[in-house]
């Protein structure tokens, strides 16, 4: 048996599974190495050609392999977090590497973005913000035992999110009623981690027993 840590949450899960995900994470995370190198890369264009045929001949190998939509992977465990969403999961080259501790009033996150995410030069994309926000405040619902769906997200730019700086996201339960749980949370630099950069507020909603999602 093999042990992984989610939040304080420490699990053992199979250890073939546990050396699955981790050869998955470890997947992910050389492709998003790829992915920030390609959006850096002043290459030559012979440089450029190399990896336009490794990268096709790699993908096709592992196309042959892939698992028909809206079915779960083999990966999944109900007690490990899911490693494909396009939010935080490690094995999600797309998705920004994100891991949430549980802090005294809500939880916190801390990143560094690479070049993949930037939109405005030097400039984190705002709807990258908005997407980290959106991960990090449904956990902070997630981790109070509430959790629902986004049903709004209210984001406030106030400064630049620099690229290849070290950031904090923290969040925190505002209000819960019913079904509904306002979060509210904030992006700062780790160095300067009252200022927020940018402010959010969410509306998660756990869906009724009868809601036609739920029966996927
Ligand atoms: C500690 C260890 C834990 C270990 C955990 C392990 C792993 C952790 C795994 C995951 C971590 C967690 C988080 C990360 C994951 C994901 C984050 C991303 C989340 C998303 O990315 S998620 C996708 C985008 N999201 C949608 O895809 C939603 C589409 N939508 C719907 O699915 C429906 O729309 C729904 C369900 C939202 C509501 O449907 P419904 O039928 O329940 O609605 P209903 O009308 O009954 O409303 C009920 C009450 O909400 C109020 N209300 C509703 N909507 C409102 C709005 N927009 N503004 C203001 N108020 C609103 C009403 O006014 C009423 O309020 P009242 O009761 O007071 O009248």
């Amino acid at each position: 048996m093999g042990t992984e840590a989610v939040g304080t949450l420490a699990y053992d899960a199979p250890a073939a599974k546990v050396d699955r995900r981790r050869l998955i994470e470890q997947l992910g995370d050389a492709v998003r190495g790829l992915v920030a190198a390609t959006c850096a890369a002043e290459a030559p264009p012979e440089e450029l050609e190399r990896a336009i045929a490794g990268t096709r001949q790699l993908a096709e190998g592992l196309r042959g392999f892939a698992r028909p939509l809206g079915t779960a992977s083999s990966s999944e465990d109900p007690l490990l977090p899911h490693l494909y969403p396009a939010g935080h999961g490690a094995g999600n080259p797309v998705a920004p590497p994100v891991h949430v501790e549980a802090t005294e009033e809500g939880v916190r996150s801390r990143i560094t973005l690479g070049r993949q995410y930037e939109g405005p030069r030097g400039r984190t994309h705002g709807g990258i913000s908005a997407l980290l926000l959106d991960e990090v405040l449904a956990y902070a619902s997630t981790s109070a035992g509430r959790g629902g769906f986004t049903a709004y997200l209210n984001t406030s730019y106030h400064q630049a999110v620099p690229i290849q700086v070290p950031l904090e996201i923290r969040a925190r339960i505002d209000a819960e009623d019913g079904r509904k749980t306002t979060v509210k949370g904030f992006i700062a630099l780790e160095s300067d981690p009252e200022v927020p950069l940018v402010s959010a507020t969410a509306l998660f909603v756990i869906p009724r027993a009868d809601y036609e999602g739920n029966q996927k």
